[in-house]
């Protein structure tokens, strides 16, 4: 029976690409409304365990930009430079890095050329950058970058505050950085933050969010991020906006990134989980947050993330040690307490055992100089 589950899940991971390009003309001609009977098919063609939940999932480590440029302190090169490579030890394969983008808008993020002339760049790990136009794109191509993002909002208001132009502005606006940065061989991510709430207007309509994905991916970006931005999304929510999303692109190239306002971003990550998504974004130690999003806390943490994939055991390819041991690093030179639930517990757990070895050693030396 499991062999004849892998035989079926092997075929299907190599008919979804197949099946996507026959059916859409592939990247060429994205965008054309993917129609609902084909988004089931690609759900069911998604490699999957027994209990419907994708066999692999790629972690996408956003701690060291969305995690860093919300801090109120300055924070030294040296600490981002020594995080980020403790991630790819990790054993990460997607690390964003920084933002090219306004110091005078972001100015905990200004180190960014510097900061990656000094990472250490592992073969097969990308370092992707936010890049919000045109002089972005160029400090980032400066800077040896492979990898950009670039960021739109389902919501009008977040789209100027966040910015400073309308989403039709934007959506222009990013048309030419990722055209030239496709000329350049690198690679596109696409944002979409207010997916299913604004800070500003409230309620967001799922098919306007998924709308404004779908542009991004039939402009080039090769998957899309859809950000829950201020954390107010519950399981239906994501589920209304995913299913909208994924009438225009298919279910392998959207990513989910969770904001933990209200403490339902695990629950929203195993809804999409359930709905066959297999890209999550996440932040070590729940660091986190948009400048421009009044209210919101941090990213879902990645150690909660990883606790939860665990139990399912669907594979994920990192170092769960050398996470907590990140996490313990920057949450330190940040002065902060941790954001992760897991880590917590963990770290407690550990530091009371190392207690008790402690007691006990001391226990028997006294005993033994009693004996001698
Ligand atoms: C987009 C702009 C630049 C428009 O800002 P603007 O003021 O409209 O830009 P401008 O073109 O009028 O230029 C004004 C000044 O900024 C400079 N400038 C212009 N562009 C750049 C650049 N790329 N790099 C460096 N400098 C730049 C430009 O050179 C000029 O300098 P001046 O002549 O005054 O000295 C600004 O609004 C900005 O930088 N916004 C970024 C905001 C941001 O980073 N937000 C957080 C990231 S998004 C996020 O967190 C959400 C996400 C992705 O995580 C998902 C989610 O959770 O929702």
């Amino acid at each position: 029976m499991q062999q004849l589950q892998h035989v079926a899940n092997s075929i299907c991971s190599r008919l979804l690409p197949a099946l996507c390009s026959a059916s859409f003309g592939g990247p060429a001609s994205r965008g054309a409304c993917i129609s609902p009977g084909i988004a089931a098919l690609q759900a069911r063609c998604i490699s999957t365990l027994q209990n419907g939940l994708p066999a692999t999932v790629t972690i996408y480590e956003v701690g060291p930009r969305d995690g860093l440029q919300n801090e109120p302190k300055t924070i030294p090169t040296d600490v981002k430079v020594n995080f980020i490579n403790m991630l790819t030890d990790a054993g990460f394969k997607a690390i964003e890095a920084t933002s090219f983008v306004s110091p005078k808008w972001v100015p905990q993020l200004g180190d960014a050329r510097e900061v990656m002339a000094r990472i250490r760049k592992a073969p097969g790990v990308q370092y992707p950058v936010l890049t919000p136009n045109s002089q972005g794109l160029a400090g980032a191509l400066a800077a040896g970058c492979r990898e950009v993002a670039v960021f739109a909002s389902a919501s009008e208001t977040f789209s100027k505050r966040n910015i400073n132009c309308s989403i039709e502005e934007s959506l222009k606006r990013f048309e030419a950085v990722v055209s030239a940065a496709r000329k350049e061989g690198v690679a596109v991510r696409g944002y979409v933050s207010c997916v299913v709430g604004c800070p500003y207007q409230g309620h967001v309509d799922p098919a306007a969010a998924a709308a404004v994905a779908g542009a991004l991916y039939d402009m080039g970006c090769y998957e899309v991020s859809v950000a829950d931005t201020i954390g107010v999304g519950t399981p239906a929510s994501m589920e209304a906006m995913l299913k909208e999303t994924a009438r225009y692109i298919p279910l392998d190239r959207i990513g989910v990134h969770c904001h933990d306002t209200y403490g339902m971003a695990i629950a929203n990550i195993l809804a999409s989980l359930r709905m066959g998504i297999s890209i999550i974004d996440s932040s070590v130690a729940g660091l986190g947050g948009c400048p421009y999003a009044r209210g919101a806390t941090g990213n879902v943490a990645t150690e909660d993330v990883l606790y939860l994939l665990n139990g399912y055991g669907i594979q994920h390819g990192i170092d769960f040690d050398a996470v907590l041991r990140a996490s313990e690093y920057i949450t330190n030179a940040l002065g902060r307490p941790n954001g992760s639930r897991v880590a917590n517990a963990l770290l407690a757990k550990r530091a009371d055992e190392a207690r008790r070895a402690a007691a006990k050693a001391e226990k028997e030396k006294a005993e033994a100089a009693g004996a001698a």
